[in-house]
């Protein structure tokens, strides 16, 4: 029989990835003895009730965190350290909090003054998701394979960041220990900055004459049909980010601004050589995704 990593487990704000641990905890029996999920909008807990992935399902953020070994907050970026706040005076001596939240260093920042010397802080970022949002959106598969970036503050005992690694390798996923800085600019490289291109892209198609847009969607092609996959997330959760993670995304979308400058120089002289190299450089780095079956 497997120990359980917590005996209690506590889940605020039960969406794509709150719902998705949700679903693995049920699908691997014995990794937690009892679930307690909160969220502040009465129609996600009538859904975790209907889907039964909540022992005990609730409002009430103080009652919810009050016996749990863990508290794992998965709300959008701007809500944690706020959460984290209402929450912490309420929660027992020696627990794990933890999160998920796409950026840390101003999540970090925001949320240390709240924090309790008998409460070890340990954030958790599972490097995967989808476009899709709330309970529905979840599956119990999402972290397979995937890596998850802890970063846990210097002050962080052994003992809480293992247990918090040994938590994400039982859903699936590879760990990776960084500090909050490197976190956020490889995140602002890989995630947000795609992201802001893809919403950016699609706002530029969008602008079109009203006769050559029915053209745009009507031709296109695979290439565009990707950028409206990611164009399609949730709103609020992107502006946190972008919001969250302003230094090192504005500072990679300088990079990248003067990378797409340099191309379209490249175009306009009629450069072939740089074209190719640019076009041979993106080639490879798909083919090693794909070596290292991360594609
Ligand atoms: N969607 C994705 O692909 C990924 C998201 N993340 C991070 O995970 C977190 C959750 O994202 P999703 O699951 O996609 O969001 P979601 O929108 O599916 O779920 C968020 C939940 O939080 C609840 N909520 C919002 N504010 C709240 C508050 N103040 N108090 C209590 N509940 C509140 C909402 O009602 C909702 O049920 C975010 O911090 C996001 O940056 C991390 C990795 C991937
Ligand atoms: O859907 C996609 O392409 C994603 O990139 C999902 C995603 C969104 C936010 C994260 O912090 C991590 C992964």
């Amino acid at each position: 029989m497997t120990m359980p990593l917590f005996g209690t487990l506590c889940v605020i704000g039960p969406g794509l990835i709150g719902s998705s641990v949700l679903r693995r905890l049920r699908a691997h029996l014995g990794l937690v003895d009892r679930l307690v999920v909160a969220d502040r909008d009465p129609a996600v807990l009538e859904r975790i009730r209907e889907l039964d992935l909540g022992d005990i399902v609730t409002d009430d953020m103080q009652k919810a965190v009050e016996n749990a070994d863990c508290v794992m907050l998965c709300v959008p970026v701007g809500a944690i350290a706020s959460v984290a706040a209402g929450i912490l005076p309420h929660m027992k001596p020696g627990a794990i909090l933890t999160d998920v939240g796409s950026t840390r260093r101003s999540v970090v920042e925001a949320l240390t003054p709240h924090l309790r010397d008998d409460i070890a802080y340990v954030p958790a970022h599972p490097m995967a998701g989808t476009e899709h949002s709330g309970p529905d959106a979840g599956f119990a598969t999402l972290f397979e394979d995937r890596w998850c970036l802890l970063t846990p503050s210097g002050d962080a005992p052994q003992e809480a960041i293992d247990r918090i690694a040994d938590f994400w390798r039982a859903m699936g996923a590879r760990i990776r220990i960084m500090d909050t800085d490197h976190h956020d600019t490889i995140c602002a490289m890989v995630s947000h900055l795609p992201h802001l291109i893809a919403f950016t892209i699609c706002g530029t198609a969008d602008t079109l004459a009203e006769d050559m847009r029915a053209e745009v969607l009507d031709f296109a092609a695979s290439g565009f049909r990707d950028f409206t996959r990611i164009a399609a997330s949730d709103p609020t959760m992107w502006r946190d980010i972008f919001l969250n993670n302003s230094d090192a995304l504005l500072s990679v979308l300088d990079r990248f601004s003067q990378d797409a400058a340099a191309m379209a120089e490249a175009i306009r002289k009629g450069d072939e050589k740089t074209i190719v190299e640019t076009i041979s450089r993106g080639r490879r780095i798909r083919r090693s995704l794909i070596e290292n079956r991360q594609a």
